[in-house]
């Protein structure tokens, strides 16, 4: 196909974003590389306490089925005279994307591009494709390269694996959460199946060490162990078929997809390798607009949040969901996810605003609602009160075609 002959010839896209991909790519880069995903790292960024109100009602009225908000838009206070003077420099603004405008093509007709984290054949190119059908999917070298390709219109979305059943969180990016400011618009559920890939000719018995990405390792640890190979982990799974490949390596496996054995012509010597027969990520979408969120199905919201130290405040921030019979994300491969704390204490938060703050520990949590919910909006009101630090990452349709 000539289509995915082209893709696949894509080089991801590097950290110095300034053009498309090249077309050439025949240069293996040295991949190997210890990246921990789960220790939190200092946050450079400043996230202000209070909303743009700028944001705030962006959305215009082209929602039929709920009342047109922006996700943040319900955490600033009402302000009559405000809203009338900005209404002129608001409607310049562009519209967000609403749930009911899914579309895979961007205005001009042509394909939407979404960028993913590592090279043809990683999981999360099938997430992007799962994502959005008929996509180009933009190989990126790292999570931040996808994250600036957004926000510099050289591709319409990014696809990110953001936990797994079995490896949990991945904490990097929620760090890129909150130090870009691109929008939750998606979520998509992808049952991962790694394999054992090897170069033809060579069997187990002669592997020593095996390379993949650490979320990858980390979901075979028991075959490996089993198999007595030395991990190494690297940025991502096709890139680790890509390496043996390139390299010819005879000692050394790579645990990768099946669409990555047949790109770098890579044996499959084990399938289904994961320690977890249900071993599945879940990857968010990602666009520089929010959705409207609707009531038109099920919604589900992410937000990231602060509090005071003090005896039962956490206790207090979740009852404003229980009050209201929300449900917090409840999966168990979501369980890290539904309240997490990282210790970042006396370590600013800063962003593109100027409001600087410090906070010792920082709370994302995922409830079942969608923003166009009174309840939700009544909730995050009511967290506001006492929350030092509130975002609201996105309000998105619940991915329903993976039920674990
Ligand atoms: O490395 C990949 O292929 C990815 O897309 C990241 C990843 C790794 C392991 C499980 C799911 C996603």
């Amino acid at each position: 196909m000539a289509a995915s002959v082209a893709r696949s010839q894509l080089t991801p896209l590097s950290r110095q974003i300034t053009a498309k991909p090249s077309q050439s790519d025949q240069t293996p880069k040295c991949i190997v590389r210890f990246r921990p995903l789960n220790i939190p790292r200092r946050f450079n960024v400043t996230v202000k306490a209070s909303i743009n109100r700028n944001d705030e009602k962006i959305g215009g009225n082209n929602n039929k089925t709920a009342p047109a908000l922006h996700p943040q838009s319900i955490l600033d206070d009402d302000d009559d005279e405000e809203d009338a003077a900005s209404k002129d420099s608001l409607n310049s603004l562009p519209r967000p994307l609403s749930s009911a405008q899914f579309s895979n093509f961007v205005s001009d007709g042509s394909r939407l591009r979404v960028a993913y984290q590592g090279v043809r054949g990683a999981y999360s190119e099938s997430a992007a494709e799962k994502a959005y059908p008929n996509c180009e999917a933009v190989p990126c070298e790292q999570f931040d390269t996808a994250f600036e390709a957004v926000e510099r219109w050289l591709v319409d979305r990014a696809v990110l694996p953001i936990e797994n059943s079995l490896g949990g969180s991945i904490h990097r990016n929620y760090d890129l959460l909150l130090r870009h400011r691109l929008h939750i618009v998606g979520e998509v559920k992808f049952a991962v199946r790694h394999c054992l890939l090897a170069n033809p000719g060579v069997k187990v018995e002669d592997l020593k060490r095996v390379l993949s990405h650490p979320q990858a390792l980390a979901q075979c640890e028991n075959t490996l162990t089993k198999l007595g190979l030395v991990r190494e982990a690297v940025d991502d799974t096709a890139g680790a078929a890509k390496y043996v490949s390139f390299e010819q390596l005879k000692d050394t496996g790579a645990v990768a997809s099946s669409s990555a054995a047949a790109i770098y012509g890579l044996n499959i010597l084990a399938e289904d390798i994961q320690d977890d027969c249900d071993n599945v990520t879940r990857f968010l979408m990602l666009a520089r607009e929010p959705i409207i969120p609707g009531t038109d199905r099920p919604f589900k919201t992410s937000i990231v949040f602060s509090l005071e130290e003090g005896p039962g405040v956490l206790f207090k921030a979740l009852a404003v969901f229980a009050l209201r019979q929300i449900n917090l994300t409840k999966h168990f491969y979501v369980f890290l996810n539904q309240i997490e704390s990282r210790p970042l204490r006396n370590q600013p938060l800063r962003s593109s605003d100027d409001n600087s703050g410090y906070f010792d520990y920082l709370f994302y949590v995922d409830f079942e609602a969608s923003m166009a919910d009174q309840k939700a909006q009544n909730a995050l009101r009511h967290l506001k009160e006492f929350a030092t630090f509130l975002r609201v990452l996105g309000s998105y349709p619940i991915d329903t075609t993976i039920v674990p």
